[in-house]
């Protein structure tokens, strides 16, 4: 591999944003993305990942590079020079590589790889807490799993297509998927590419969506003409995959806090052509009461750590705080005690999580269970996914029934 100079400086530049000033991974790489026009896939792809993998791996090349933060641009360089020589990327002849001791980097590798927290490249509170939680045996596979680049999952819009007429038009579009067993609605690419630029994509016949989050709106046994309520809806992710379940029959009400993400569930559902979701933000406790003792089902697709989805988003081993994590704990109990209202007697409830953790995932649910509004329900099944078994995210989704 040649290293261009413009994408080097652009990469440079966007970890600088990303660990100097807190910025989203994210966000900084898409507005990275647009400062060229004249940048094909494979230079945008080369900003993207790299910067992905420096930051995925933040601590331990820090730790090898010598260098502290806040980073300056040289320590960014030194960096970036790790992560060119543990690849065997040939350093180019720039003065910001002068003297970098090749010998002394894969020295420094070997000797800090015999040290999980290095190794897995965490802070010490996460390491201690995955620990404490999972058992060591569970956590170190786990997280070793969480550090892999998370692979491109798609969900075909069953109101629109199949899975099968979608692997072709795709592959029209010269995008190679392949089928994966087990997940009904899923394709997986052979390659990673740009598919929201696809007409496919325009025309609404998919959505991006990792495999273990497609089995969430399944748990829920959702059927057609059923009122559903999905109370952290977000951008929708689950709710246009239980408007396909429900084939666009009954009713969807969506539910968020926050009416911006609710504004882009709209849009999404437009392309994807789900008419059967009302989208309602959550103002005051009037939009929740009103809806007690109503709903055949119920989804709490709860916000928490996000710890089952670092492959796809990195960069929250560093923005994820223990007061973080204490603080929404409470959340959940909090969502759980008052959405559950909602489910009318013989109906269901799946509350699910990104997170791997027990406190975030079954101990909620048991606390729950044991509370006075708890008391009303039966834990009928739950599943825990992990991301070292599976090879999708780390998920846990628990269903319960309102006797
Ligand atoms: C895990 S995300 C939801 C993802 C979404 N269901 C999807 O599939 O794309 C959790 C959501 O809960 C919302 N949220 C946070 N606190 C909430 C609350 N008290 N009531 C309702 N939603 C809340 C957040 O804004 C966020 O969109």
């Amino acid at each position: 591999m040649r290293l261009h100079r413009n994408l080097v400086f652009a990469t440079i530049d966007a970890l600088a944003e990303i660990f100097n000033e807190g910025n989203y991974a994210d966000k900084v790489i898409e507005k990275t993305l647009k400062r060229d026009k004249r940048w094909g896939s494979r230079d945008r792809s080369f900003i993207a990942e790299t910067t992905y993998d420096i930051v995925r791996w933040k601590r331990l090349y820090a730790e090898i590079a010598e260098v502290k933060e806040p980073f300056s641009r040289e320590d960014l360089f030194r960096m970036f020079s790790v992560w060119c020589v543990l690849r065997g990327i040939k350093l180019p002849d720039w003065p910001q590589f002068d003297g970098t001791p090749e010998r002394r980097i894969k020295g420094r590798f070997d000797e800090l790889s015999k040290v999980r927290k290095f190794r897995e490249s965490v802070p010490d509170w996460l390491d201690e807490l995955g620990a404490s939680e999972l058992g060591d045996k569970t956590w170190t596979k786990e997280l070793h799993a969480l550090n892999n680049q998370a692979p491109v999952v798609i969900r075909a819009n069953k109101l629109k297509t199949t899975p099968q007429q979608l692997a072709e038009i795709l592959k029209e579009e010269g995008i190679e998927t392949s089928n994966l067993r087990n997940y009904p609605e899923a394709l997986e690419l052979k390659e990673r590419a740009n598919i929201f630029r696809t007409k496919a994509f325009k025309d609404g016949l998919f959505e991006v969506q990792d495999a273990s989050s497609q089995r969430v709106a399944e748990f829920l046994n959702v059927e057609p003409g059923m009122r559903v309520v999905d109370t952290c809806a977000g951008a929708g992710g689950k709710t246009l995959h239980l408007a396909a379940l429900m084939e666009n029959k009954g009713q969807i009400i969506a539910l968020d806090i926050y009416g911006n993400k609710l504004k882009e569930l709209k849009r999404r559902a437009k392309r994807a052509g789900a008419h059967n979701i009302d989208t309602r933000s959550i103002e005051s406790t009037k939009v929740i009461k009103k809806l007690y003792n109503t709903a055949d089902r119920v989804l709490i697709d709860a916000p928490c750590s996000g710890l089952g989805v670092l492959s796809r988003n990195p960069d929250a081993k560093w923005k994820l705080q223990p007061e973080f994590i204490e603080n929404i704990r409470n959340t959940q109990i909090e969502i759980l005690q008052k959405y559950s209202r909602m489910v009318k007697k013989g109906g269901q409830l799946v509350y699910a999580t990104c997170s791997i953790l027990p406190s975030e995932n079954q101990q909620q649910v048991q606390r729950f269970l044991k509370s006075e509004e708890g008391a009303k329900f039966k834990l009928k099944k739950e599943k825990n996914i992990l991301s070292s078994e599976s090879g999708y995210d780390g998920f846990y989704m628990a269903l319960l029934e309102k006797k």
